[in-house]
């Protein structure tokens, strides 16, 4: 496991965006594990720049999302897709037929799941899995408790993530109650991993996940078990580690 403390949320990003570039430079037809949240939005933003610049190309990226709400569609503001789109996808040559998120309008949840588990193993597995971190040590929509062993699933959120995503949202009662997810199984499948934590907030989840015992209660704690993980966290997530 490497952790490389960041400044702040600007220099956390700069060096995740980094690794990611790294990745599609050495590999170009590579597929990328994304995330969405507030974490990843700076990555996005620097890739973005890059990527303008002529740094970067995404022709033949195949990318996979961690998650989206279920009862949410593309044209959303709050969907997942519409996050990927306006941050990322939009800006840069990615093919957007190759880009998936789980449909969260689909009706018949096992088979969604059971199409994006083999979406992702048609595409040959993640090659670098990017994650933000819960406060609550949740990873992707893999809430407290859940089990290890599973793939892409409904879940139920906790009032914890409820209350934590709001601020997105209008009105607390707008936030969905369900979110298709990857399991932590799929998210371990990855061939590298890199986690981006940033602010206070996250600190006490940080540490336990790098520190703490290896549990369900803290999904992220899973981690510790994965050969290629790469932590980016900034000093305020930072700030209960004796570093
Ligand atoms: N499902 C997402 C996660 O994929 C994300 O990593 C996490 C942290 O979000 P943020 O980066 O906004 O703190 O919570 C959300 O609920």
């Amino acid at each position: 496991m490497i952790i490389y403390k960041a400044k702040d949320y600007q220099d956390m990003s700069r060096k995740a965006a980094n690794i990611i570039s790294a990745q599609v430079i050495m590999k170009p037809n590579c597929v990328l594990g994304l995330a969405t949240g507030s974490s990843p939005i700076g990555t996005y933003e620097q890739l973005v720049e890059w990527y303008n610049k002529g740094d970067l190309d995404f022709s033949k990226v195949t990318s996979i999302n961690l998650d989206e709400y279920k009862g949410l569609g593309p044209d959303n503001e709050q969907s997942y897709r519409y996050f990927m789109d306006t941050h990322l996808f939009n800006h840069v040559n990615i093919n957007k037929s190759r880009t998936f998120v789980p449909d969260g309008l689909a009706q018949d949840t096992e088979k969604a799941c059971a199409e994006y588990n083999q979406i992702i193993a048609q595409a040959g597995g993640i090659d670098l899995q990017l994650l933000g971190l819960g406060s609550n040590g949740h990873i992707g929509f893999n809430e407290p408790g859940a089990v290890f062993e599973q793939e892409t699933h409904c879940v139920d959120l906790t009032e914890s993530t409820i209350e934590a995503n709001k601020r997105f949202f209008s009105r607390i009662e707008d936030v969905p109650r369900q979110a298709y997810s990857m399991g932590i199984k799929s998210i371990m499948q990855a061939k590298k991993i890199l986690v981006i934590v940033s602010g206070e907030s996250k600190a006490n989840a940080l540490k336990q996940a790098l520190h703490g015992p290896i549990t369900p209660a803290l999904p992220a704690s899973i981690l510790q078990l994965h050969n290629d993980v790469t932590f980016v966290a900034d000093e305020a997530a930072m700030s209960l580690l004796d570093v």
